[in-house]
């Protein structure tokens, strides 16, 4: 089938100018011949007036120029359409992007949607909300939440927020049910991932994979502060495997397992993100996987 390919770009995202991919794109599609128009992402994240659009015109394929926050829109207003998504990073973190493999080089990401590779990836429902890379409660949270208050966007304000925050955490009561089984638990920040990290290639959840039907939960359980960025970094090398969750509970300060499933009974009204955007938060938060949720045009694994 013949492709046809509207951008979505965000104007807001990822603090830089994007004039300069603006124009690589047109060139590189204007030589293959292949239709396309460049569009604006819209504040409201609703996309419903594009769906008559995508059907009259046979849109096959809507690429997004931003952030993980403007993916998360997007999808989750087109996914009932038969078109296929890709991704031309352009936010501060871009962690569902980086997850598939989509660098940020705009010649490189923009080859990738070129190529035409695609293939189903998970997403989440985290209540009635949709999420397609990684959400929480907590402290990270919180960083989301403030980092959504400042004027500036980009890695340097993300970064000094964790900073500031970090000094400033405090831990949450949970209740975590999976499988029937429910714990109780002291934690700083809950992260619940399709994907395998925060963004900026921060890994959280070194096992996520965006296509094998299970959500990988991060729980950072109460510890003497100067141990929280050893006890993450650990998390990062991805040596700080599950045996029995009642076990580790009471051993281990990051618990780390997958399931399809999670209910959290959110005690203390800890915030909430979604895919680092900060949402308001509930007294109990269901997280359950979406399998094989929409297709990504994506590098080919082998
Ligand atoms: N036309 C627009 N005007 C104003 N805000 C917009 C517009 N389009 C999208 N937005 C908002 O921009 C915000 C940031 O989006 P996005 O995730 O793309 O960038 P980012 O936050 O810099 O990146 P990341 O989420 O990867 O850290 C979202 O809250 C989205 O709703």
């Amino acid at each position: 089938m013949k492709r046809k390919i509207i951008f979505l770009a965000n104007p807001i995202s990822g603090g830089t100018k994007k004039d300069s991919a603006f124009k690589h794109i047109d060139a590189t599609f204007k030589k293959q011949q292949i239709p396309f128009e460049i569009l604006p992402t819209v504040a409201s994240g609703d996309y419903d007036f594009l769906k008559a659009k995508i059907r009259e015109e046979n849109i096959t394929d809507i690429v997004i120029i931003g952030g993980d926050a403007s993916v998360n829109q997007v999808v989750q207003s087109l996914r009932t359409e038969k078109v296929r998504f890709g991704i031309i990073p352009f936010g501060s973190g871009n962690g569902f992007a980086f997850a598939a493999g989509i660098p940020k080089n705009v010649s490189k990401a923009t080859k990738i949607i070129l190529e035409g590779k695609s293939s189903v990836v998970d997403a989440f429902k985290v209540n009635e909300e949709f999420s397609c890379m990684l959400s929480g409660i907590g402290f990270d949270a919180k960083v989301a939440h403030d980092f959504a208050a400042k004027s500036s966007r980009g890695l340097i304000t993300y970064t000094q927020q964790s900073i500031i925050n970090f000094f400033k955490a405090h831990p949450y009561q949970f209740e975590v049910s999976v499988d029937g089984f429910s714990l109780f638990t002291e934690a700083f920040f809950i992260s619940v991932a399709n994907a395998n990290q925060f963004g900026n290639n921060f890994t959280i959840a070194p096992k996520a994979s965006l296509n094998d039907g299970m959500l990988d939960v991060v729980i950072v359980q109460k510890m003497n502060k100067a141990k929280l960025p050893f006890a993450i970094l650990k998390q990062l090398r991805g040596n700080n495997k599950m045996q029995q969750l009642v076990e580790a509970m009471s051993k281990k300060n990051v618990l780390y397992f997958q399931t399809d499933t999670i209910t959290i009974n959110n005690i203390k009204q800890a915030p909430l993100h979604i895919d680092g955007e900060p949402k308001e938060t509930a007294a109990q938060i269901k997280f359950e996987i979406i399998k094989d949720c929409f297709d990504l045009l994506q590098p080919s694994k082998n």
